[in-house]
């Protein structure tokens, strides 16, 4: 009879979703569709086992002993107990190695479902999935929170693979992804995931906690205990992931074994296996994947068909590689992030205060000049405010926030320049004035050179007086109607110009006359 090893050579881990160069995440469509659309797989209900954690922790060697009991189970359909294989034989199916480096990338999914009937008579697809592992040198916080989110999303129990004990750091990563995981679902009623089996390796200490499932169970009761003395993050962060999962459980399984983490020659084969770390896999692997123990996987209350899940895989993939999702970041760059925009919003405030001392609706018209020198004194206060907050992230973060600062100060700046432009008295009375005044002048002109006899001259002075007069009426027609406002933009634009001229060069100080100015004195100046 050939070994449970040969049998599962036909099988093998299909690569579903790839990482790009560019950090965003491929899905092979064909090999999916090819998967779960199969005619006897279609129709079945999912049922999706997937390990997530940090890289290098044992997750694919791991699953190839599920593998091995879902082939003795429900291929053979032998209910011995008897499937952990012969002592001699190598571990094979998810590609699994010793060393240091990261092996698995991307979602890969055996090729091969296990088909089973549960109790109720209910007719269901196994399928396992082996994971990306994270925080290996590169990937980034979003690559992570992509893989373990969507791992999250689309299992019926997501193991979640940790070294030693359950450390807060554990705890926070885990909410980091699962949140990520939560917001890209969007809208879900109730728990937005079903159930969370946390695995410890490597357990050290069975006298304070029995390694299996109900050590296991109590020590994840006392890291997620919420008590009146914790501070309030300790319980926001446990009283997330409670709400995140409809069922949590965790097991603590031992240390395998000098051979299985410090041997190169080992190849997964039992005898190299410490006996307490398999004892322990045959009350775990069962208590997964045992027919009596199986969940399918729920999607908005129906129990997902193979076939739907092709649609949920594609859907989510499209949502994590848009650009729609916030990018979750590592605690120095949020915390970066946090002071630099605390730091730009103070020294905005530093800003505001003083151009409001200086030229807020409220105080009177101010000369260009005058306002300019008060904007750039604000800004130098307020670039100061910006240097001297201390801030997490370095110069170079900063310097993206500095640059946003500068361009919010010089918007604010030309929304009083505009406003400091409207109180001016010259501005609002200056086009008739100067209007009426060429009128009286040509009307002089004419006059005189009619007095004098110069016939040219008294045409000029007519024509004059009657340009203006007909540019007067058309502006004030405009100004009492609201119509014709581009017209009377360009006539304001003439009488400024008219203005201006004669300021330069008629006025003998080359100032505005007094009255039609309402300058303040500056004393701060
Ligand atoms: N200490 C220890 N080592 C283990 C355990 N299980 C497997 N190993 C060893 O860990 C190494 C890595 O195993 P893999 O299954 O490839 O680890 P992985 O988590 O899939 O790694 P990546 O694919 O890189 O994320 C192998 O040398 C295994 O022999 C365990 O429970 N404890
Ligand atoms: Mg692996």
């Amino acid at each position: 009879m050939s070994t449970t090893s040969e049998k599962l050579q036909d099988g093998r881990g299909l690569q579903i979703v790839s990482p790009k160069p560019d950090h965003t995440f491929e899905l092979d469509e064909k090999a999916l569709v090819a998967l779960l659309d199969s005619p006897d797989i279609r129709n079945r209900s999912v049922i999706l086992v997937s390990v997530a954690g940090a890289f290098r922790k044992g997750k694919s060697f791991l699953l190839d002993f599920f593998l091995r009991y879902l082939h003795h189970t429900y291929v053979l359909n032998l209910k011995d107990g008897d499937w952990l294989g012969a002592e001699d034989e190598p571990l094979q199916g998810f590609s699994w190695r010793g060393g240091s480096e990261r092996h698995t990338t991307g979602l890969l999914l055996w090729s091969q479902p296990f088909k089973a009937t549960l109790e109720n008579g209910e007719e269901v697809a196994i399928f396992l999935m082996d994971t990306q592992g994270t925080f290996d040198s590169q990937s980034t916080v979003r690559d992570n929170a992509t893989v373990f989110a969507l791992s999250t999303m689309i299992s019926s129990v997501i193991i979640y693979n940790i070294s030693q004990n359950i450390e807060e750091d554990d705890l926070q990563h885990l909410q980091l992804f699962t949140d990520y995981g939560r917001v890209a679902l969007e809208k879900t009623e109730g728990k937005p995931f079903q159930h969370l089996q946390f695995l410890v390796r490597d357990w050290s200490v069975p006298y304070e906690y029995p390694y299996g499932a109900e050590g296991g169970q109590r020590l994840l009761e006392k890291r997620l205990e919420v008590n009146e003395n914790q501070h309030e993050e300790l319980k926001t962060l446990r009283r997330e992931i409670k709400s995140f999962f409809a069922k949590l459980s965790c097991f603590l399984l031992p240390h395998p074994g000098m051979k299985v983490a410090t041997s190169r020659e080992f190849n997964g084969k039992l005898s190299d296996i410490d006996a307490e770390f398999k004892k322990q896999l045959k009350d775990l692997v069962p208590m997964l994947l045992a027919p009596e123990n199986l969940k399918p996987k729920v999607m908005s209350g129906e129990m997902l068909k193979a076939k739907e899940l092709f649609h949920y895989i594609k859907a989510y993939m499209e949502v994590f590689n848009g650009s729609e999702l916030p990018v979750p970041q590592t605690i120095l760059e949020a915390t970066a992030q946090a002071n630099n925009l605390s730091a730009v919003a103070e020294a905005r405030e530093v800003y505001e205060t003083l151009m409001e001392e200086a030229a807020g609706g409220s105080r009177p018209y101010l000369q260009p000049a005058a306002l300019a020198r008060e904007h750039r004194r604000a800004r130098d206060k307020a670039l100061h405010s910006f240097h001297a907050k201390k801030k997490m992230g370095g110069d170079a973060k900063s310097e993206v926030y500095k640059e946003q600062l500068i361009q919010e100060l010089e918007e604010y700046f030309e929304r009083l320049r505009a406003q400091n432009e409207s109180k001016n008295i010259m501005n609002m009375i200056g086009t008739p004035v100067v209007f009426a005044a060429v009128l009286v002048v040509g009307f002089v002109v004419s006059m005189v050179a009619d007095s004098v006899g110069i016939r040219p001259l008294r045409l000029v002075g007519h024509l004059l007086s009657l340009a203006a007069f007909v540019m007067l009426s058309i502006w004030g027609y405009s100004r009492f109607t609201g119509q014709l406002r581009d017209i009377s933009e360009e006539l304001d634009k003439i009488a400024r110009t008219v203005r201006n001229y004669i300021i330069q060069n008629i006025s003998p100080s080359g100032r505005l006359p007094e009255a039609m100015s309402t300058e303040h004195d500056h004393k701060k100046e």
